[in-house]
């Protein structure tokens, strides 16, 4: 019987295995961050160990960086505190790191495969969730707790048991202006976010044959969102072509060769996995939530459902709660909703095809007066990229705030957050209580949606705004 894709890279990896036990896999790129790294940098201290692979290892700065005056001392203690930290232990362990005004600074899943760092037929961990994002080069990708962290930095190996697979086929083109956001909110939505637990998952079918990179990884990054231990994608052509001249990607004879061996990484036709969904790329449609969790979600067309339209009792009492926190009323329609912050940016959403997409719809347009409008590129990089294309001149002569690259309002451990009560339209990932600052209410939405939803300050797509004339 052939393999799949998984199976593929993970046999590649595999150090020692014995039945019974976890495997021992080798890991080829480990990404580090400020908020899981210290205690496992602590703890090889401790027993007098050395990093094993600084060459394998690349640390940038993310979660805690400020978007504004990044060239000032960070003001909040906490934030400022693991950025030092990991400042000191880079420095001391020999890792590569790119600090705050560094060009390479950025989040460190759109980092990595800026760099040429991720690559086909690689283990890629970090002591982060969304490491999922790397898969959608045909990666296995995933993230690690930080006691993990430190055994990869240790010993460059890690103990995991092999996942089930799972493919998930999306047949046929998504429709003019839906995108892989729309298309990933729908599948959380329709297997709920334990729907890929204990699955390395791989997307295929012509859906996601014609994605972009960017698109791949938007996908793949929201795996963990449904429970998934990884996704990935068999890489092909627009892969190798992403790839191609990338600081860290391989060159001449070398390039020759690793192309021959990525073009191996595909599922065998008479592989089996261990379980199958379908789905119709043609039936998917601009998707939002309404709730506090990435599955709670519903066409932007329909209305916010109500605790009695779900079967059963657990998922009544969930959609009770997050109605409540959410601040909404059941049958109210999506495209009511009034927003007071739309955030576009996220490893999720905040590449430079992301911002391309958002300028076009933004330009030559106004945000709305009452709606705070904050564009967030993944890395300074994509900051750069994007001036250079002019985009941040029609972002900010719109009226949204052009920032430094960082996490930012994906998550409340900076200084962009919503308050108590706000409610936002973002391009992350996740929407639960309280993830873009206390009492703030998240609508999870895509890129295209959350640019009409700026100019509107009501959920919107960009079928609702007036034409501009040209
Ligand atoms: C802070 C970090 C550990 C966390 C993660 O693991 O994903 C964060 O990136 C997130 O998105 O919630
Ligand atoms: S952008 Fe959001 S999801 Fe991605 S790593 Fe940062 S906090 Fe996590």
């Amino acid at each position: 019987m052939g393999k799949t894709l998984a199976e593929k890279v993970w046999d590649e990896h595999v150090v020692r295995s014995n039945p019974g036990e976890p495997d021992l896999l080798y890991i080829d790129l480990h990404l580090i961050h400020e908020v899981t790294s210290p205690q496992a940098f602590d703890g090889l201290r401790l027993a007098g160990r050395k990093v094993r692979r600084p060459d394998l290892t690349l640390a940038t700065e993310d979660h805690n960086v400020p978007t504004l005056d990044w060239d000032k001392p960070i003001a909040d203690p906490v934030s400022r505190t693991q950025v030092e930290t990991l400042r000191k232990n880079a420095e001391e362990f020999g890792v590569r790191l790119h600090p705050l005004g560094d060009l390479d600074q950025g989040i460190v899943h759109v980092v990595g495969p800026q760099l040429g760092l991720t690559q086909p037929g690689m283990t890629i961990v970090c002591g982060d969730s969304h490491t999922s994002t790397h898969g959608a080069f045909g990666a296995i990708a995933f993230g690690i707790g930080t006691s993990e962290v430190e055994h990869v930095l240790a010993t460059q190996t890690l103990m995991q048991a092999k996942p089930k697979t799972m493919a998930v086929t999306v047949n046929g083109s998504l429709p003019e202006g839906v995108t892989a956001k729309d298309l990933i909110l729908t599948l959380i939505s329709r297997t709920g976010t334990g729907g890929g637990q204990g699955y390395i998952v791989e997307y295929r079918g012509q859906a996601i044959e014609e994605l972009s990179m960017e698109g791949r990884m938007t996908v793949c990054n929201m795996s963990i969102e449904w429970g998934a231990k990884a996704g990935l994608i068999a890489p092909d052509q627009t892969t190798f072509d992403y790839i191609e001249g990338r600081q860290e990607a391989p060159k001449g004879a070398e390039w020759d060769a690793a192309v021959e061996h990525w073009k191996t990484l595909v599922t065998d036709d008479d592989a089996e996995f261990d379980k199958e969904i379908v789905l119709d790329a043609g039936e998917v449609t601009p998707f939002v939530t309404w709730g506090t969790n990435p599955g709670q979600g519903v066409p932007l067309a329909a209305k916010v459902p109500s605790p009695q339209d779900f079967e059963e009792p657990s998922d009544q009492v969930a959609a009770e709660k997050a109605l409540t926190y959410m601040g909404l009323e059941a049958g109210t329609p999506m495209r009511d909703i009034k927003v007071d912050t739309v955030f576009i940016g996220s490893c999720t959403n905040g590449r430079i095809e992301d911002l391309r997409a958002a300028a076009a719809i933004i330009k030559g347009r106004t945000v709305d007066p009452d709606t705070r409008v904050l564009v967030v590129p993944g890395s300074v990089r994509v900051r750069l990229q994007a001036q250079d294309e002019g985009l941040d001149v029609i972002f900010k002569e719109a009226g949204a705030e052009w920032r430094g690259a960082g996490c930012s309002m994906c998550l409340g451990m900076n200084p962009d957050t919503l308050q108590p009560g706000e409610r936002s339209a973002s391009t992350s990932n996740r929407n639960f209580e309280g993830r873009q600052g206390k009492g703030g209410r998240t609508h999870l939405v895509s890129v295209p949606v959350a640019a009409a939803t700026a100019i509107r300050g009501t959920l919107s797509s960009p079928a609702d705004l007036e034409t501009v004339e040209a």
